[in-house]
């Protein structure tokens, strides 16, 4: 089943318009009640379901990890009022996009069953795990402060009324009073606390039609909507190995939620944190870093800009170029956050230099 399902969607994946497009025609002409559960503009949202295909494809040879992902992915959906028989429609509509756009020299009886067993499994782990689900489908959240930091990047707090169920370094959704129905990924900067407050930075990504409006337009005051938590890159409490954590840009974020967890839980763990920037300008957060290195002797922060740093003391290079010259950290638990790009290129700088690949943990993760 699984070597059915690659070959095939690889031999459809370069005309994903084509099917992302068949798919939600189909989906809105057999329930067209599912309309209106997208945002008003379709534009961003279809490549979002590609992506979600092509990391379930990608792991489907890792079932406990894909096991994991599915049942994140189903108690999220809750979110969006999701009931029951939307996935037999949903179902419906990914079989009949895929069968015509693979055309039928492709799409053999065998193929038709594998991708019909598959998405059964799938479906099925996301309806579980949202039906066994007993907490809130959302959050409500306040904006408690809004700090412009730069043109492009904002630090927002923001506090629930009851505790989101997080753990450090991982993701939620998030919807603001600004776009409604466009949720979208983000990484809390600081470990779970009494508080209820979650902190996000938000840069603008190039036509990023929320990151925008968080970072020009959020007020104090403003409700936001936050959806469960999401995602792998977590400390491993049984785990004494030490870490490296690679953070590129405001992928700072879930390093920094697990390096104060590690403080917090009195760790004596070595930790190793390479922060990138595209230049100096964009270490936001390095003097904070710097003084929490200071305070805690098991903690290292190196800088690195791709332009000439050395005057501040930084290396140069991409950020993960930068920390596979150190060697393959074969010994170390590690962590890469940044843009999809920065994400591939670091975990491969990595392989190249010898790191075991199951030493490394990052998340799916997009912001458009
Ligand atoms: N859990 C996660 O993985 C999180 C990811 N993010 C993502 O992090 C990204 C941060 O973006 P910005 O702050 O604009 O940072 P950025 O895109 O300017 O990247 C900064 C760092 O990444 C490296 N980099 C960027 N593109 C690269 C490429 N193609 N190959 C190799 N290295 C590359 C740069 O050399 C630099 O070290 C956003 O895409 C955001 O969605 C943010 C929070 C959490």
């Amino acid at each position: 089943m699984v070597s059915l399902i690659r070959s095939s969607f690889a031999a459809v994946a370069p005309r994903s318009e084509e099917l992302t497009q068949l798919f939600y025609g189909w989906l809105f002409r057999i329930a067209p009640e599912t309309r209106e559960l997208f945002p008003v503009t379709m534009e961003l949202q279809r490549t979002r379901l590609l992506r979600a295909l092509v990391h379930v494809v990608q792991m489907v040879d890792r079932p406990d990890e894909l096991s994991v992902f599915l049942r994140q992915l189903g108690r999220d959906h809750r979110k969006f009022g999701v009931v029951g028989e939307h996935y037999d429609k949903v179902g419906e509509a990914l079989l009949g996009a895929l069968r015509e756009t693979a055309g039928p020299a492709l799409w053999t009886h065998e193929v038709e069953e594998a991708w019909t067993g598959a998405y059964g499994i799938v479906a099925q782990a996301m309806r579980e795990a949202a039906d066994a689900e007993r907490g809130p489908a959302v959050w409500m959240a306040r904006v408690m402060e809004h700090r412009r930091i730069s043109q492009d990047l904002a630090v927002v707090r923001v506090q629930t009324s009851q505790p989101v169920p997080y753990l450090a370094g991982q993701y939620v959704s998030v919807e603001t009073p600004q776009r409604p129905r466009m949720w979208r990924s983000m990484s809390p900067a600081n470990a779970p606390g009494p508080d209820c407050v979650l902190e996000f930075h938000v840069r603008t990504v190039p036509g990023g039609w929320v990151s925008r409006a968080i970072v020009s337009h959020a007020r104090v005051g403003d409700v936001w909507r936050i959806g469960p938590p999401m995602g792998q890159m977590t400390l491993d409490p049984r785990s004494r190995s030490d870490l490296l954590m690679v953070a590129g840009g405001t992928g700072l974020a879930p390093a920094r939620a697990i390096i104060e967890q590690l403080i917090i839980d009195g760790t004596d763990r070595k930790v190793a944190l390479f922060v990138g920037g595209r230049s100096w300008a964009d270490l936001y957060d390095i003097e904070a870093l710097r003084r929490s290195a200071q305070e805690n002797p098991w903690l290292s922060v190196v800088p690195v800009v791709e332009d000439d740093g050395r005057p501040h003391g930084a290396e140069t290079g991409t950020v993960g170029e930068v920390v596979a010259r150190y060697g393959a950290w074969a010994d170390r638990e590690i962590t890469v956050s940044g843009s999809p790009p920065m994400v591939r290129a670091t975990v491969n700088a990595l392989l190249d230099a010898g790191t075991p690949f199951l030493n490394i943990h990052y998340d799916p993760y997009h912001t458009d």
